[in-house]
């Protein structure tokens, strides 16, 4: 990987400032009906939701054992691969992206605590 490009260097992190989620969800998108032989995304997506749902667990699972590694340039490369394959899933599963952020928006007026509280008092 060339130095540039190497997620623990963190030089490329103004060059990925114009470079949202919605951008990475619309490659998926396109690249989704592409051949499987040539693209990972189609092969995700032909492969059926048990083989990219378990992809899914795994790429977090790696994430985890990176952050408990305490390995940021780690930590940055599984975290991109973990929302790399959830965004596949989403598509997959119908949802847009646009969809959980109105959610995580909805939840911002109350804390995850508060939140808690209530649901467990029921
Ligand atoms: N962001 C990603 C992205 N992140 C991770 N991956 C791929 O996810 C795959 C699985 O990662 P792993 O670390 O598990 O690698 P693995 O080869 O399965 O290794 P093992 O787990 O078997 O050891 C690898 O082939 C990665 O290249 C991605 N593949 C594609 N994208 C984006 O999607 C675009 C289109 O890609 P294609 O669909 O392949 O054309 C790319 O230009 C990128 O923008």
């Amino acid at each position: 990987m060339p130095a540039d490009k190497n997620p623990a260097s963190g030089s490329n992190a103004d060059a990925a400032k114009s470079f949202s989620l919605a951008d990475l969800e619309q490659i998926i998108a396109d690249r989704s009906n592409a051949a499987p032989d040539s693209s990972w995304t189609a092969k995700l997506v032909a492969g059926g939701m048990e083989r990219a749902a378990k992809k899914l667990g795994e790429e977090a699972v790696e994430t985890v054992i990176a952050a408990l590694s305490r390995e940021r340039g780690a930590v940055v490369a599984e975290t991109a691969d973990l929302l790399f394959h959830l965004l596949v899933v989403l598509r997959m599963s119908d949802v847009p992206l646009s969809e959980v952020l109105q959610e995580l928006e909805r939840r911002t007026g109350q804390s995850g605590l508060a939140e808690k509280a209530a649901r467990t008092s029921e």
